[in-house]
């Protein structure tokens, strides 16, 4: 078993248009890590989930999968797409299906698994994302936020080894928001990775280990979020503010509040408790 799930060398990305997305990215995706990807808009976030899934062939570098160099047969494509499930930034890109129990459903289905374990992981998923009221709805009476959590659950249902999900937040309210961070909690298991491009930093830096940021079609940052968040001139560059507890708790600091002993908060809770302390 290698340490890595993905490893890109070199990898080009031009689309047919001439707009050229990704250049020379080369890097390693290990198991068990929860990484944001950031990056303001055309950065290349999407582009690059697309290649990890094989929708997109790298114009030049490659890819490999767990130690293989990707291969783009249709055979080779389902059993990569089993292990690593996508959430489109655009729900109306993944569903499909009459109903959402339809949709739900479709991805299993295609596992081989036993009729009794395909209708646990579809409830758990339907759990998870709170679509239980909508499983008869027809997928075009949905609103884009409902249509964003059955997204969810049928990748969600799949069990993927890694999961990419492209703005999962977007077009959520706060509550359902808050919702993803808990669900994202429940499905690491030490072995299960999850990127997650978004333009919430709060989100990222509440819940990611490792932040990746792209630049047009470079990555110009990979590494832990508490040193990213000090870097005041990358985070220029990337055109990334700071995430709000990060900021205060830079103010805090400077105000000699805190102290570098003290932990560095990075939920809204983590503050609260903190400042109840002093
Ligand atoms: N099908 C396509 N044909 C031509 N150019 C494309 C296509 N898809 C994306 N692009 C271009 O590739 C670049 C990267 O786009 P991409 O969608 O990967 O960025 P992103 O970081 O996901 O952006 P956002 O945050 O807005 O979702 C952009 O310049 C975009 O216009």
């Amino acid at each position: 078993m290698t340490a890595y799930y993905f490893e890109l060398h070199h990898l080009s990305h031009i689309y047919a248009d001439g707009t050229t997305a990704l250049t020379d990215i080369s890097l390693q995706i290990p198991r068990g890590k929860k990484i944001a990807i950031l990056g303001h808009n055309g950065a290349g976030k999407s582009t690059l989930f697309q290649h990890l899934n094989g929708i997109l062939k790298p114009t030049t570098g490659t890819i490999s999968f767990q130690g293989n160099k990707l291969q783009y047969s249709s055979k080779a494509l389902r059993t990569l797409r089993q292990q690593v499930g996508i959430v489109f930034q655009d729900a109306d890109h993944q569903l499909f299906s009459g109903t959402v129990k339809q949709d739900i459903a479709y991805g299993p289905l295609n596992l081989g698994w036993s009729t009794e374990k395909i209708e646990e992981k579809i409830a758990w998923a339907v759990a998870q994302t709170e679509v239980e009221n909508l499983l008869d709805k027809p997928i075009h009476f949905l609103s884009v936020g409902q249509k964003k959590r059955v997204a969810m659950a049928g990748v969600l249902a799949m069990e993927p080894s890694v999961l990419l999900l492209d703005e999962p937040t977007a077009g959520l309210d706060h509550y359902y928001a808050t919702q993803v961070l808990q669900y994202l909690a429940k499905l690491e298991d030490g072995e299960r990775t999850i990127l997650l491009a978004t333009h919430d930093i709060q989100l990222a830096y509440e819940w990611a280990e490792q932040i990746i940021v792209m630049e047009a079609g470079s990555i110009i940052y990979n590494g832990d979020p508490i040193t990213l968040f000090y870097n005041e001139e990358l985070l220029k560059r990337a055109h990334l503010e700071r995430p709000w507890v990060f900021a205060m708790t830079m103010l805090l600091q400077e105000k000699k509040i805190l102290t570098s002993k003290e932990p560095i908060p990075r939920s809204r809770d983590d503050l609260h408790r903190l400042i109840q302390q002093l």
